[in-house]
């Protein structure tokens, strides 16, 4: 089994090469007019491209509440790995675009109390869940807020495999890690605004540090015979 690490909001070759050197396995790139990490479909294949090519790391697009015809431009035209759906996207529509596309899909959900990983678990045709902070009353953005939600909550036995995220940095990664030792459905961590300088921009050193915490604190877990980032 391997524990993925996702950088999130990537926007230029320069910070994508950083983050495929330090080892990052998942790279995500947002599709969300209103973000500071957005990106124009045509952009965001020419780096997903250049990731495949390096043959490393999954990529990722996250598109908020998409419509069927962005679905299909982001699964035809882009061709990431994954497709990760960071809006009010019900069961339904998940399952919907599940049986049209041939595309992994992770369904983020915005945690804030017990009964929203009870709602996790209606997301039966998700391929990976992701676990972030509900946003805060005046954000702008649904995710990517560098909000962290109580990660105790994410120890609920009865998860699929998820990624947790939601203001997670270099320095907290490993605790957070550690904390959930005995969740075997953490399937990894993603980050954004904690290996940013400012919103949108990304501290290639801050990148390089959250990747080697999180390898070190993963190596530490009872399933990792191979963990790998
Ligand atoms: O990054 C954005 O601007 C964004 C906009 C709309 C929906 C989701 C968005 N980002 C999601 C992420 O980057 C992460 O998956 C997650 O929310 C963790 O973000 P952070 O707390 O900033 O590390």
């Amino acid at each position: 089994m391997t524990f993925l690490v996702k950088i999130c909001g990537l926007r230029d070759v320069a910070t994508l090469d950083a983050a495929l050197a330090a080892g990052a396995g998942m790279v995500g790139f947002v599709h969300f007019a209103r973000s500071p990490r957005h990106l124009e479909l045509a952009d965001a294949a020419r780096l997903v491209a250049r990731a495949r090519a390096r043959g490393q790391a999954q990529s990722v697009v996250l598109a908020v509440d998409p419509d069927d015809a962005t679905v299909a431009r982001i699964v035809e035209e882009v061709k990431p790995d994954w497709l990760q759906l960071h809006g009010a996207e019900t069961p339904e529509r998940v399952a919907a675009i599940q049986a049209a596309h041939d595309v992994g899909l992770i369904k983020a959900i915005g945690v804030a109390g017990p009964e929203d990983v009870t709602r996790a678990l209606t997301y039966d045709a998700a391929d990976l869940l992701l676990l972030d902070a509900r946003p805060p009353r005046d954000a702008t953005r649904p995710g990517g807020n560098g909000v962290a939600f109580d990660w105790a909550l994410a120890g609920d036995g009865r998860l699929p495999p998820f990624l947790l995220s939601g203001g997670l940095h270099p320095d907290n990664v490993a605790d957070a890690i550690a904390g959930l030792a005995g969740q075997a459905s953490l399937a990894g961590v993603d980050v954004s605004s904690g290996v940013e300088n400012a919103p949108g921009v990304k501290d290639t050193a801050l990148v390089g540090a959250f990747i080697r915490a999180a390898v070190g604190a993963a190596c530490q877990r009872p399933s990792m015979k191979e963990p790998v980032a």
